[in-house]
């Protein structure tokens, strides 16, 4: 192909490491490219939760954007950040093959897990704070926002005992410190630690060259993620994990709503044969919300209704 493919990112190191992923295995098949660093809303907007930003899709809009005014031909995105929904004209060309899905702690020494103190935890997530306080009730959480680097550093500046972050993205950037605390308890969001080019529906010929990069078994497994997500409405304003598994042709999920302060947890854990997982995130996702999610996600909704 003689066209330049023009790959649009975030300008966070973590972004553009992603980017730069997805540009080495298309020249390695042989074609051109050139990467188109963007400035996101979510990246400018940092004194804020994102939960309190009320808008999907913060991180992933510019990009959007860029495609559909045909300044990019596809974007790189942590999957996690993109919405359920892509806009209208917009597709999903591939899912790169999974890292690591859990969440670490970055801590200045752990005495104070045994110790039973007031702890206090940084991050700016609903889903990871509903599930630190569920575990630790008497712990305080503090907002944590920025890039993974920001964060970091914020980490050293200030007297928290800890901050939670994916661990995919500490170790891609080469920032993973030695000891942290890996949270194998903690759900991940839904698709975390998966990487999603998107394209535009029309660029047929892109779909097929994008195609050779899927990795199959992640695209299965961020797809139950996501319906189980999308099924329980929860965008990123209720606090939701969700993790499938593939293990020997099946597929083991385990999935769970939290109330924002962490005290009500209704949870599912379901396995199913790999050849049958259509439709399976929403199976699950109904057993929740049957479970007293449906009434769950209400009070979710008036709290943050109540917010804006
Ligand atoms: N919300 C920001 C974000 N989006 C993706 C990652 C990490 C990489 C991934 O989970 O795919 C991060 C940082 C974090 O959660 O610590």
């Amino acid at each position: 192909m003689s066209k330049i493919i023009r790959i649009g990112t975030r300008d966070s190191e973590l972004a553009l490491w992603q980017a730069t992923t997805v540009q080495n295995k298309l020249e390695a098949l042989g074609h051109d490219t050139t990467l188109v660093p963007l400035k996101s809303t979510g990246d400018q907007v940092l004194d804020k939760p994102l939960y309190e930003l009320g808008i999907t899709g913060i991180f992933t809009k510019t990009l959007d954007i860029a495609l559909l005014k045909d300044q990019i031909d596809i974007a790189v995105h942590s999957m996690k950040d993109v919405p359920t929904q892509l806009p209208k004209g917009i597709v999903r060309a591939a899912v790169l093959d999974r890292a690591i899905a859990h969440d670490v702690l970055v801590h200045k020494g752990l005495d104070f897990l045994e110790s039973g103190q007031v702890a206090t935890i940084a991050t700016g997530s609903l889903r990871r704070k509903a599930q630190w306080l569920h575990k630790y009730p008497n712990h305080k959480i503090v907002n944590l926002r920025g890039n993974v680097n920001t964060r970091l550093l914020k980490v050293i500046e200030n007297d928290w005992q800890g901050a939670i972050f994916a661990q995919a993205g500490l170790e891609r950037i080469k920032l993973l410190p030695k000891d942290v605390l890996v949270l194998d308890w903690m759900i991940p969001a839904p698709a975390q630690g998966a990487m999603m080019v998107v394209a535009k529906e029309e660029d047929i010929t892109l779909a097929k060259v994008l195609a050779k990069l899927n990795h199959r078994e992640t695209e299965i497994a961020t797809s139950i993620e996501r319906l189980f997500l999308r099924t329980l409405e929860g965008g990123c304003t209720a606090p939701i994990g969700a993790l499938a598994q593939i293990m020997d042709q099946n597929v083991h999920f385990q999935g769970a709503l939290f109330s924002l302060d962490g005290k009500q947890k209704i949870e599912v854990k379901k396995e199913i044969p790999l050849s049958k997982t259509e439709g399976f995130g929403e199976v699950c996702a109904q057993e929740v919300l049957n479970s007293g999610g449906d009434k769950l996600m209400q009070e979710i909704r008036n709290e943050n209704s109540a917010l804006h």
